[in-house]
């Protein structure tokens, strides 16, 4: 058993409250499904949104979607001119028998453009 990091990141299309809720509820639902983990696996994940999200905490979102005992934290990503806006970002730390080969970082929505780099499946 290993710590890997995943990284995942959604876009919503407005600051709206429920929108936070189901972008980042989705995105953990994936992340874990794609990697073949429980939330008793994970052992702590930091959300960020960029500075045009301020309606939700996207941890208080991510309790709610299941992970409800893991440390999370919220934080604002800088504001780099030009940016894709209404990101929501996440970083995971899990316990897991993964090679970081095999690890499936989660890039959904409008935020698979930011890394068409990666390997998804
Ligand atoms: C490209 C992204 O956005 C930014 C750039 C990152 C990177 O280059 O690794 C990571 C997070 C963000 O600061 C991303 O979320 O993957």
């Amino acid at each position: 058993m290993a710590v890997r990091a995943i990284r995942g990141a959604t876009q919503i299309d407005a600051d709206d409250r429920d929108q936070v809720l189901e972008a980042t509820a989705e995105l953990v639902r994936e992340l874990l499904a794609r990697n073949g983990l429980t939330s008793d696996e994970v052992i702590s994940v930091i959300l960020t949104a960029t500075p045009d999200v301020v309606s939700e905490f996207p941890a208080y979102a991510a309790r709610k979607a299941g992970l409800d005992d893991v440390p999370l934290l919220s934080a604002t990503e800088i504001a780099v001119p030009g940016a894709m806006p209404r990101v929501i970002r996440l970083m995971a730390h899990v316990e897991t028998d993964l090679t970081r080969a095999e690890v499936r970082h989660v890039y959904l929505r409008g935020a698979a453009a930011l890394r068409t780099d990666l390997k998804q499946l």
